[in-house]
């Protein structure tokens, strides 16, 4: 018997149905379905209509609200999420179901005339509504300006060769899947720049009681990505929960022991509080914990010196 045909639900950003695409064909490859039996569905989000700066908006679930509720509904069977994008506490009848294997999790820097973020001029303006890369960048250089750069990556690109600003920074992750990975400048070392919690990660998302998922996304998932941004999540869960603190945190499983740097940063960069652990982990209960426990101990070093807006 024909199993009935299942819709991937995704954003319309180019990165989104990328992505979406991609696992449609990994969906068909695993299960032995036909392209047919597995549609994609754009649906408009609300991140991708506003324009002003994202944290005036109640940053969180912007690019993830209208494709949890099509799966809440039945609209979709499957959301396809930039797991950096998905808030750490989920809808309770929702469950993230599948992690692929990550890309390469560092920023890229990018610019027309400047070959590095060491290289930039006094006082360089650099487009970037990211909280979290503005307050790294002046840590590392405090003469840096800031303007909005908003738009996809394409339109952000463009703006930036017009001459709105000197530079930009984007997620080395999306201008890969995009094939634009020809503009990155420098990518830059994770070790100068933390990248965000589960940056370079697509994750899957189903209903919590589709039993019958179990099988087809079971092959796609990649168990050292899960733990990784398992405990990348847990760290941020531990701090904050409205993406409106700039946090950085990056795992590496390394055989049975995940290694998790993190940091927490004040957001004109004046203050940076970071921390490192490593741990034995064999399940995503383990990483869950070791991830929570860090951002609970760098909670306690930060005392009252971060404002925290939750
Ligand atoms: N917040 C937007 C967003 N969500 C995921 C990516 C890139 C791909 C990824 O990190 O998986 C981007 C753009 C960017 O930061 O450059």
């Amino acid at each position: 018997m024909q199993s009935p045909a299942l819709t991937i639900g995704t954003r319309g950003s180019p990165l989104a149905l990328y992505q979406a695409n991609l696992v449609q064909r990994l969906i068909c490859e695993a299960s032995g379905r036909c392209a047919e039996q597995v549609v994609i569905k754009v649906l408009k989000t609300t991140g991708d209509t506003i324009k002003g700066e994202l944290k005036d908006f109640g940053g969180k679930g912007l690019f993830t609200r209208e494709l949890e509720m099509a799966l809440l509904d039945g609209t979709i069977d499957l959301a396809v999420h930039s797991m950096k994008d998905v808030p750490t506490v989920g809808h309770e009848d929702l469950v993230v179901s599948a992690i692929l294997p990550r890309a390469d999790v560092r920023d890229a820097f990018i610019s027309v005339k400047h070959g590095s973020i060491d290289d930039l001029p006094q006082g360089a303006l650099i487009g970037s509504a990211s909280l979290r890369r503005r307050a790294q960048l002046s840590a590392m250089r405090p003469d840096l300006q800031f303007c909005l750069l908003r738009g996809n990556v394409g339109t952000r690109l463009k703006k930036l060769e017009a001459g709105v600003c000197d530079a930009t920074m984007l997620a080395c992750a999306g201008l890969r899947r995009l094939e634009q990975d020809d503009r990155i400048t420098q990518a830059v070392e994770t070790d100068m720049m933390l990248p965000a919690p589960a940056q370079g990660a697509i994750g899957i998302e189903v209903m919590r009681n589709r039993a019958d998922l179990t099988d087809v996304l079971a092959p796609l998932n990649d168990r050292s990505t899960e733990l990784e941004i398992t405990a990348e999540r847990a760290f941020l869960r531990a701090l904050d929960g409205n993406c409106r603190t700039p946090i950085a945190a990056l795992a590496k499983l390394d055989g049975e022991h995940l290694t998790l740097r993190g940091e927490i940063l004040a957001k004109d960069g004046s203050l940076r509080i970071a921390d490192e652990c490593v741990g034995p982990v064999a399940t995503a209960f383990d990483a869950y914990d070791l991830g929570f426990k860090m951002g609970a101990s760098v909670r306690k070093q930060v005392g009252g010196r971060i404002t925290f807006d939750d």
